[in-house]
């Protein structure tokens, strides 16, 4: 593995008496795609929440970069350079799928919030570039027809492609995907897969993915870790997955785990 872009040490939390997260600990290099699957209820989304500041760990340690991470607010993990996307779509559903992309370029433009009101040259010029990189990042998602049309609109594969291409405005060094083909078909899936491995090799951008379609989870990841009672039970290839014990009593309810 390259030097890690993300490393998590020791990480836990707790809710009251509950620990969902415990001892939890993770190293991802520049580009690599992991998976982190685990039954329901085993503690993957509590792991999102924590790497993007909407949970403080009781224990541990999150790095970006070798910068330390915790104790950072939501928005500062995004302008670090971790974002997410979520099992519900969260869209401006009423914006084009070009504005929704422009949103997330926000915390990067640099005109002021007089020259925005006032509409200046400066104004125009950040627009127009935002607008240019936008749009490039719709072509990379294969989604510039859908430029102008409002998001509700959309077909929900492409909401979910939406989704992403927001995350990669906000100049992401790794993606946090929750669940980015449920409810989709086999066809939306596969070209959802194929979208996030050009980006990845595009942005050379590093990928966590929960997923539940295990032969999607089997078919793109390099690396699988899988929870279960907020601890880790196994990592590896995903045939080393596949083949252990532990992961098949797991999902299947065995005492073998
Ligand atoms: N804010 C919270 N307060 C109390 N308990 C919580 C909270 N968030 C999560 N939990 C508990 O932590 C455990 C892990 O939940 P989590 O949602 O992370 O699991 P998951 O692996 O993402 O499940 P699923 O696959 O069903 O989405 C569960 O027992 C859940 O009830």
């Amino acid at each position: 593995m390259t030097e890690s872009v993300l490393k998590v040490e020791h990480l836990g939390i707790a809710f009251g008496g509950l620990k969902a997260v415990e001892d939890f600990h993770l190293e991802i290099g520049k580009s690599e795609l992991v998976g982190l699957i685990g039954p329901n209820g085993a503690g993957k989304t509590t792991i999102f929440n924590l790497l993007t500041g909407v949970y403080q760990p009781t224990e541990g340690a999150i790095y970006l970069d070798g910068v330390p991470m915790v104790g950072k607010k939501p928005h500062q993990m995004v302008a670090a350079g971790i974002a997410r996307t979520f099992q519900n779509i969260r869209l401006f559903k009423e914006l084009t799928v070009l504005e929704n992309v422009m949103v997330s370029f926000n915390h990067t433009m640099k005109y002021s919030i007089l020259s925005g009101i006032l509409r200046t040259k400066n104004y125009w010029k950040e627009e127009a570039a935002a607008q240019r990189r936008a749009l490039d990042l719709l072509r990379v998602m294969h989604m510039e027809d859908y430029a102008d049309q409002v998001a509700a609109n959309l077909p929900y594969g492409q909401q979910r492609k939406l989704e992403i291409a927001r995350a990669l405005a906000t100049g992401a060094k790794i993606l946090l995907l929750d669940e980015p083909a449920a409810g989709m078909n086999p066809t939306e899936t596969t070209q959802l897969m194929d979208a996030i491995q050009t980006i990845r090799e595009k942005f050379q951008i590093s990928v966590l993915l929960i997923e539940h379609d295990m032969s999607l989870v089997m078919s793109v990841c390099e690396r699988i870790v899988v929870i279960d009672y907020g601890h880790i039970i196994a990592t590896g290839t995903p045939f080393e997955i596949a083949n252990n014990p532990k992961v098949i009593g797991a999902y299947l309810g065995t005492d073998d785990q």
